[in-house]
């Protein structure tokens, strides 16, 4: 599979002049469908650095749903060019600077989600490789008191936690009822909701044996979706954060003039749809939070694969069951 169309001697030297291979191993598929699609290719070649990126020698990746969802073909009218090397969390080191990259040098130790617009045009050549090239205005320094694991399962999770609060207008004292609150997104809401925004109360639904990790998070109220439903206790809320696909019940709980931030699945109002938008500048404004631990990077022990098991990641992740993320390490 080739990065780019013309054959590339002259990028292939100088990215072997700068210590970079022509070809690296990554994961690709070249149709739509189940993991059976997933292929691994030993000689992919090393995607060139456009003038805003940087070429990233990737130490660990995480899966999130929508790598599984694109691969299924769900967003086929608005991606980008089979075959794909799917990936869009990654953490790693600058091997290779674009002419117009201001901040970041070779030797950067770096996390990012590497689609500005997740289902718009994302990238062809993900971060499941050895080497994927992203735009500097996506990435942030990795915080030293994480390692690459950690950092690799924060991006677009975090990304959609927080700015899905923020266009909900969350604030301090206001309360949220977060469904899905073990799962990738759901673990940052309610981290974020409780020890950076300042709620005043945290609710969130698991199962049985996830109850005790939502409150290790910071919920002050886990909900068992197995034994109740959370419509039929008598608490309102500020806001629902639904990363589960349950607007039509979450709008039956919100205060008057309350709002329900929608993730996936129908939309009733006031619910709305949030997609999220990869920016480094919130990995730098989240930074601190993580360096001081007030938000935690929680990596499911199930959910760490070797490069050669994405496969079984991508059938972990579709199980629906992962808590926090799934990553992949060593590449
Ligand atoms: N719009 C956007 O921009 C984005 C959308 N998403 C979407 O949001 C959803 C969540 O993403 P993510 O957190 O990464 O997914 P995960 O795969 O990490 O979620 C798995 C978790 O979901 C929990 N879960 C499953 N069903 C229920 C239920 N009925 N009630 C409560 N919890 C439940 C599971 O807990 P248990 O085992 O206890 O059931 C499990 O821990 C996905 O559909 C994803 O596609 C994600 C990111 C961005
Ligand atoms: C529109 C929801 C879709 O977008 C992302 C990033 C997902 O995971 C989805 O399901």
């Amino acid at each position: 599979v080739r990065a780019n169309s013309q054959a590339a001697p002259a990028s292939a030297e100088a990215a072997k002049a700068a210590g970079v291979p022509g070809e690296m191993k990554a994961w690709v598929y070249g149709e739509y469908g189940g993991v059976d699609v997933l292929k691994f290719d030993p000689k992919v070649s090393v995607p060139d650095v456009k003038e805003d990126q940087v070429l990233i020698k990737v130490a660990a990746a995480a899966l999130n749903p929508v790598d599984a969802k694109r691969r299924q073909g769900k967003f086929k009218a608005t991606d980008s060019p089979l075959p794909t090397v799917p990936g869009y969390d990654v953490a790693g080191v600058v091997v290779k600077v674009g002419s117009q990259v201001k901040e970041l040098k070779e030797g950067d130790e770096v996390y990012g989600n590497i689609n500005e617009k997740a289902l718009e045009g994302p990238k062809q050549f993900g971060s499941f490789a050895e080497y994927t090239a992203v735009e500097e205005k996506l990435l942030a320094l990795k915080p030293k008191n994480i390692d690459f694991v950690q950092a690799a399962g924060l991006p677009l999770a975090i990304e959609t936690a927080y700015e899905g609060l923020e266009r909900t207008g969350f604030s301090a004292g206001k309360s949220i009822l977060v469904l899905g609150g073990a799962g990738g997104v759901g673990s940052l809401v309610i981290q974020l909701a409780k020890h950076v925004f300042g709620a005043s109360r945290v609710a969130a639904t698991s199962s049985t044996g996830k109850l005790e990790f939502l409150k290790s998070l910071g919920a002050d109220l886990a909900i068992d979706y197995t034994k109740e439903n959370f419509e039929d206790l008598p608490e309102k809320f500020d806001v629902v954060y639904d990363a589960v696909g349950q607007c039509d019940r979450a709008v039956k709980v919100i205060k008057e003039g309350g709002i329900v931030v929608a993730l996936t699945g129908a939309v009733v109002p006031p619910g709305f749809r949030f997609v999220v938008s990869s920016n480094g500048e919130v990995l730098k404004k989240l930074n601190p939070y993580i360096e001081s631990g007030k938000v935690k990077p929680i990596v499911d022990p199930k959910g760490l694969f070797p490069f050669s098991q994405v496969t079984e990641a991508f059938s972990y992740i579709e199980t629906n069951r992962a808590s926090g993320k799934v990553v992949i390490h060593p590449i």
